[in-house]
């Protein structure tokens, strides 16, 4: 029998015949929901959504427990516009269980590890420091600078193509693939992804736009990951490229075996697909704390000065110097592990919103604050292969910015400080809604 011992189910809101809790849950924001069912609920709470049971998870206990100790939760859910149709499913994060994941975590995992992600700390550094230029020159584009910086690094890191602006042609094709995701699943077509029979109703037929949708964005996503490889394959062919010049590069030198092209070219569209806007998002909300914290910020940059001292910026060198159960679950579950719970855990994390880097000092004498960079990435055999590529970059910017730079509130034409309030942009991959901020020079300092 499915479940031999009678376990019950976790608890939840008592769903709808049908539909179960289909209503109840908004398409943006669904985590506020989640978490205020915590305080109902508790820490593992089951929905039901038109026949298919969801399970929340709303601490990191739970998560680690279900997510990281135990392997059968490896599968994805199968988006049938976004992944098959558009054809995303050939990336990782959307990519079912087996052989072809396999097969790109180990690609990807040959150049990010921790031992091998160093070799792009160079082409970090450079760009941090380009990007201190940037901000001297045109303060008010910090955003786009941003942007910039994140494509630089990973267009150089993949395949060594050397970003000079943000209209080069493979980033806008990239940024325009990445945008098609939210189209998909952001909008009114997004309800394809779950009644995979509309997909195959005829194109002709009224309200099937998101066939068009579809096409554009399979020929956008298509370009986008063989344009760049083509590139590099010319850069070999030509004999121009040293094979260790590139994860890309390196890639085709190391593996060796039928369709390994394919498999390199998706693991590299991958990289930027899910590397970008994730880094970008959390340096525009490091921005934001900056903003909203000063103190925290004055205090990080006097630790900056006091290891890196006045006569030079910081570097790689310096970051070693500073420092920063008992339910049933039916097959086929869904797991969402709501972080946004977990971070505002008041057990965990007194005064959950306040910016206070301060209370994981000396975390290893209490074991009961987790740092975040354990759930942040994710869980288990899903999680994020680019954490220490995403980690250096944004180790590099965050103290090359406040070695240079006072980041401060933006005011007003009357002079009145602006606060932003932190509201995020809706998009899939979460980034803080646009703020103004003030950046003031605090180091005249020469690119050489
Ligand atoms: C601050 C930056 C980043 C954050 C916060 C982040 C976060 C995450 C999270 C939470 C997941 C798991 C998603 C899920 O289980 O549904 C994930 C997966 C993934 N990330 Fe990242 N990531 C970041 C940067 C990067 C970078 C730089 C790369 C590549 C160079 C990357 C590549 C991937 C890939 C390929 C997956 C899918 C893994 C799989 O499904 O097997 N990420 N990331």
């Amino acid at each position: 029998a499915e479940n031999p011992r009678g376990l019950p189910f976790p608890p939840g809101p008592k769903p709808l015949p049908l539909l179960g809790n289909a209503f109840q849950i908004p398409i943006s924001g669904s985590w506020h929901l989640y978490t205020k069912w915590q305080k109902t609920y508790g820490d593992i709470v089951r929905i039901k959504l038109i026949g298919q049971n969801v399970v929340i998870l709303n601490s990191y206990e739970a998560a680690n427990d279900l997510l990281n100790q135990r392997a059968n939760f490896q599968d994805r859910i199968r988006f049938e516009l976004t992944g098959e149709l558009m054809g995303w499913s050939n990336t990782l994060p959307l990519m079912e269980y087996g052989n072809r994941w396999r097969r790109h975590r180990k690609i990807m995992h040959s150049a990010l590890h921790s031992g091998a992600v160093g070799q792009f700390n160079p082409i970090q550094n450079r760009v941090a420091l380009e990007y201190l230029n940037d901000l001297l020159d045109t303060p008010e584009d910090f955003y786009k600078s941003l942007r910039l910086l994140t494509a630089k690094i990973i267009m150089d890191a993949i395949y060594k193509i050397e970003v000079k602006n943000i209209e080069n042609e493979y980033v806008t094709l990239a940024e325009e693939a990445v945008n098609q995701i939210n189209g998909t699943l952001l909008s009114g077509v997004a309800v394809v992804n779950f009644f995979p029979f509309l997909c195959y109703l005829p194109s002709w037929l009224p309200g099937t736009g998101f066939q068009r949708t579809a096409a554009e964005g399979r020929k956008t996503l298509k370009a986008m990951s063989e344009r760049p490889m083509e590139y590099v394959k010319q850069r070999v062919t030509e004999g121009i490229a040293d094979p260790s010049e590139s994860f890309t590069s390196m890639a085709l030198e190391n593996f060796q075996y039928d369709g390994v092209e394919d498999d390199i070219k998706w693991a590299s569209a991958t990289m930027y697909a899910a590397g970008a806007d994730t880094t970008i998002s959390a340096l525009k909300t490091f921005m934001l704390a900056m903003t909203l914290f000063p103190d925290v910020q004055k205090k990080a940059q006097a630790e900056i000065d006091r290891v890196v001292g006045n006569g030079r910026l910081p570097t790689f060198e310096d970051m070693e110097r500073s420092h920063i159960l008992g339910y049933y679950f039916p097959k086929d579950t869904l797991v969402q592990a709501n972080v946004w719970a977990m971070s505002r855990n008041e057990r965990m994390y007194p005064d959950p919103e306040r910016f206070w880097p301060e209370r994981f000092e000396g975390r290893d004498k209490d074991k009961n604050i987790v740092d975040p960079h354990l759930y942040a990435f994710g869980f288990g055999r899903r999680s994020c292969p680019g954490i220490h590529f995403a980690r250096s970059t944004i180790y590099i910017t965050v103290v090359s910015l406040l070695a240079t730079f006072d980041i401060t509130k933006d005011v007003d034409e009357q002079g009145r400080e602006i606060t932003p309030d932190g509201s995020d942009d809706g998009c899939v991959i979460k980034c803080v809604s646009p703020f103004l901020l003030t950046l003031i020079s605090v180091l005249i300092f020469v690119l050489v």
